[in-house]
C-alpha cells in the first residue's frame, strides 16, 4: 500500500488515497502506524475518499484510533493531495472536501510555479451552542466557564468546529504543561465527547499565541480547528478582531470570521514530507 507522509504545521499525517486503502480495523492501522517507534509517525491517519456531495471526502482517525468529526490541517493536505495527484483537472484551484462534522467544505488553492503554495479553507460557521458542541452545559455561548484541573481553576470557551474545542485564556499559554493539564481537561466529565484543549495568550487583536491538547493525540505541533475556535473565543470574549494571526508552535495560520456569512476561513500551508510503502 502505498502512502504520502504530509503535514500542516507540523501536525502530521499518513495520507492513504481510495476506499482500497481502508482497513477493516482502522482504529488498529492508526494506533501501530502513528507509532513514532514502531510505525511510521503522525498524529493521525487521513483516508482521501470518493464522495457523493463533493469532489472528495476526508476521514481522519487519530493516533489513538478514534475517529474525529474535522481536522483543519488534514484538510488542508488532503486539498494539496488531491491536487498533486491529479485527482482533479490541473486547471482548478478550487474543490470542495466533505468531512463528517463540517459536511462539504469549499477549498481554494493558491499554485505558484505548478506548485500548491497556500491552501484557504471555508471551515464553515462555528456551532457555539453547549449541548451541541458537546459539553454539559445547556447556554449559548458558554464563554468564561469555570473548570477545575489538576488542582488549577481555568475558565473555558466552548466552540465546536465540526470537533469540540474548549479554549482557555491564560497570561504564558506557551510555557503551559500540556502533560499536567491536557488529559484531565480532555477526560472531564463536562465533555461528554472528550475535548481538545486550546491555551491561548491574546498579544494583540489580531495576534494570539496557542498551545494545544488534542483530543486523542496529545500535545500537537498545530491544530487548524483549534486555531479557528480560539479566534472565535477571542471574539466572544472580546479579546480579538475577527481577523487575526494564531500562532502555534509549528507556525502561524491565517483565521478569519466572517461577519456576513458566519463562516470561519483558515489559510495556511501543506507539505509532503516522504512517500513510501507498506
Ligand atoms: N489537528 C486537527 C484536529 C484533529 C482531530 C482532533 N484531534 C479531534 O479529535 O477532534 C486540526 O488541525 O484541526
Amino acid at each position: 500500500m502505498n502512502f504520502t507522509k504530509m503535514q500542516g504545521l507540523g501536525n502530521d499525517f499518513i495520507v492513504l488515497f481510495g476506499e482500497q486503502a481502508l482497513p477493516a480495523d482502522a482504529a488498529s492501522f492508526a494506533v501501530r502506524y502513528c507509532d513514532r517507534n514502531f510505525g511510521i509517525g503522525a498524529d493521525g491517519v487521513v483516508y482521501v475518499l470518493p464522495s457523493d456531495r463533493a469532489d472528495y471526502m476526508m476521514r481522519i482517525i487519530n493516533s489513538d484510533g478514534t475517529e474525529a468529526e474535522q481536522c483543519g490541517n488534514a484538510i488542508r493536505c488532503a486539498a494539496k493531495y488531491i491536487y498533486d495527484n491529479g485527482l482533479i483537472d490541473a486547471s482548478r484551484t478550487d474543490l470542495v472536501i466533505e468531512t463528517i462534522g463540517a459536511g462539504p467544505q469549499p477549498v481554494r488553492l493558491t499554485v505558484e510555479n505548478g506548485a500548491v503554495s497556500a491552501v484557504r479553507v471555508d471551515m464553515g460557521a462555528p456551532i457555539l451552542n453547549g449541548l451541541a458542541v458537546p459539553t454539559t452545559i445547556d447556554a449559548e455561548p458558554v464563554t468564561e466557564y469555570p473548570v477545575e484541573a489538576a488542582g488549577r481553576q481555568f475558565r473555558f470557551t466552548a466552540v465546536s468546529m465540526g470537533n469540540p474545542h474548549c479554549v482557555i485564556f491564560t497570561d504564558d499559554a506557551v510555557h503551559t504543561n500540556l502533560h499536567t493539564y491536557g488529559p484531565p481537561l480532555e477526560h472531564h466529565p463536562l465533555f461528554p465527547r472528550r475535548i481538545n484543549v486550546e491555551f491561548a495568550t491574546v498579544k494583540r487583536r489580531d495576534f494570539a499565541e496557542m498551545r494545544v491538547w488534542e483530543r486523542g493525540a496529545g500535545p500537537t505541533l498545530a491544530c487548524g480547528t483549534g486555531a479557528c475556535a480560539t479566534l472565535v473565543a477571542g471574539v466572544l470574549t472580546g479579546r480579538m478582531d475577527r481577523r487575526g494571526i494564531v500562532s502555534l508552535k509549528g507556525g502561524d495560520l491565517l483565521i478569519e470570521w466572517d461577519e456576513a456569512d458566519n463562516h470561519v476561513y483558515m489559510t495556511g500551508p501543506a507539505e509532503v514530507v516522504f512517500k513510501g510503502t507498506i
